[in-house]
């Protein structure tokens, strides 16, 4: 599937075979064009001989280091995005080659849903920040028998012919958005536009805009009339995920477009009637929110009309082999592969797995251990589990506590380090699981020099 008309050239270095071939792999599924180096030198040739759109280097090569290979794209002014893969846990590498110029890093074991965002940001793709499904499209249900899903399914049925506003809670990657594409395909909008918007990735600056759109010359760059997320799920339904982190101002906003159900674009004097269905989620605590003044009463009860809760992937035990059986052979088909068998040992390590990213850390697994096993079976080694992290980190020492700034700031890295390590560097996640939002931490990782460029 190509994702552009001109075709995008990454070079990728690595001497690892394994890795090499895993990430050929899924960039060729996205309609890269890929070129390999397996040392620094071969890298430099490449690159001062051509022309590429991304370059994604391992840190440890044998005739070098990674960052000799972005200190050299600095140093030379190419115009090429690099991002450099790490060994797992080694945040000191990390930092210095976001430092030397790198805009990302991923770490091991390549997460393949984090390589795809980290190369869609770097490519400026679409689809990093909003989905549009156009009406008539079909998703997918959701896998599982164990009681939890089971109402959740009945409640979707039930709630998809009302047009009332839906919460759904439940934690990262246990199935929020796949709940609302059904809600809005089992309903009388199903022909309508589905958009969803992850409110915690928008920039405040631009959020007015984005939600609402803007006329031609409303402010500087304004070179056309543009529609917002409003208009563009106009007739159908409007996905706010991650609602919490809307800052207060756009939750005054928002809760007017709601309850008047107009929009007013920048720069119109007019308002439009929109007729959008709000269904919002996020993994908090949405009550706490307001609790803690962080969210407005008015709007919660607004939004939580009615309330729709996934269950955790590890609440679903006796569901864990059916729905790994079931995602193995759609990953397997999907890639033209005879679908191998699982291991004895393999299905009970994921059964007793805690699945802190549930269904879609499983299926990440999943599609990872499908390019590394030998292609008959799926042995515990090809699943690469996360080793359990808190034996890794080191504590902060009772000493030192002072220059208490100094002292404050290390507590403040170490968690941020851990809360990286832990969702292996999937920044969205590593926020939710410190409790605050995608740009506290984006602004926290600058300040303390774990540099971010990443939107
Ligand atoms: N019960 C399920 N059956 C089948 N697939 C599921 C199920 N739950 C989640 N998934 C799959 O897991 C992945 C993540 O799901 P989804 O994006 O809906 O999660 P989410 O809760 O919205 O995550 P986040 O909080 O990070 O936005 C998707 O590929 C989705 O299809």
């Amino acid at each position: 599937m190509a994702v552009s008309k001109h075709t995008f050239h990454a070079l990728i270095i690595d001497d690892e075979p394994d890795l090499l071939e895993l990430l050929d792999l899924t960039l060729m599924r996205m309609g890269i064009q890929v070129s390999r180096a397996g040392s620094v030198a071969e890298a430099l040739n490449a690159l001062s001989n051509q022309r590429f759109d991304l370059c994604l280097t391992d840190m440890r090569l044998p005739d070098g280091e990674g960052l000799q290979i972005v200190q050299a794209i600095a140093e030379q002014g190419w115009d090429v995005p690099v991002a450099v893969i790490t060994a797992y846990g080694s945040t000191e590498n990390a930092v210095a080659a976001l430092k030397a110029g790198a805009f990302d890093y991923l770490s091991k074991p390549v997460s393949l849903e984090q390589l795809r965002t980290l190369v869609k940001s770097a490519l400026n793709l679409e689809g990093a920040r909003v989905k549009v499904i156009k009406g008539g499209e079909v998703s997918k249900g959701l896998l599982g028998d164990s009681p939890a899903i089971q109402q959740v399914r009945q409640l979707i049925d039930k709630v998809a012919r009302s047009l009332a506003p839906v919460y759904i809670s439940g934690e990262s990657g246990s199935g929020k958005e796949r709940a609302a594409r059904m809600i809005h395909e089992q309903g009388p909008r199903s022909d309508k536009p589905f958009i969803a918007v992850n409110c915690g990735a928008i920039p405040e600056n631009l959020m007015e805009s984005e939600f609402f759109g803007y006329r031609k010359g409303a402010f500087t760059g304004a070179n056309d009339d543009r529609d917002g997320f409003f208009h563009a799920a106009q007739g159908g339904t409007l996905f706010l995920d991650e609602v919490a982190d809307l800052p207060l101002a756009m939750q005054v906003k928002l809760l007017r477009v709601i309850q008047e159900k107009k929009v007013r674009k920048l720069g119109n004097t007019q308002e439009e009637g929109v007729d959008v269905r709000i269904i919002c989620a996020t993994h908090q605590n949405l009550a706490d929110c307001v609790e803690a003044g962080r969210f407005r009463q008015d709007l919660y009860y607004r939004l939580n009309v009615i309330a729709l809760r996934m269950p955790a992937l590890r609440d679903m035990r006796d569901d864990i082999e059916t729905i790994t059986l079931r995602v193995l052979e759609r990953l397997a088909s999907a890639s033209g592969m005879h679908q191998p068998r699982l291991d004895k040992a393999a299905l009970k390590a994921l059964v007793h797995y805690d699945f802190p990213g549930n269904v879609r850390e499983l299926e990440n697994i999943l599609e990872r251990a499908l390019a590394l096993c030998d292609g008959e079976q799926i042995l515990e080694q090809d699943l690469q589990l996360s080793p359990a992290v808190s034996a890794e980190v080191a504590p902060v020492s009772a000493g030192d506590k002072w220059p208490l700034q100094d002292y404050l700031d290390r507590v403040e890295k170490e968690a941020i380090l851990e809360a990286l390590q832990r969702t292996r560097f999937n920044r969205t996640a590593a926020a939710k699981l410190l409790g605050i939002t995608f740009r506290a931490m984006r602004y926290r990782m600058e300040r303390l020099g774990l540099n971010d460029d990443v939107q």
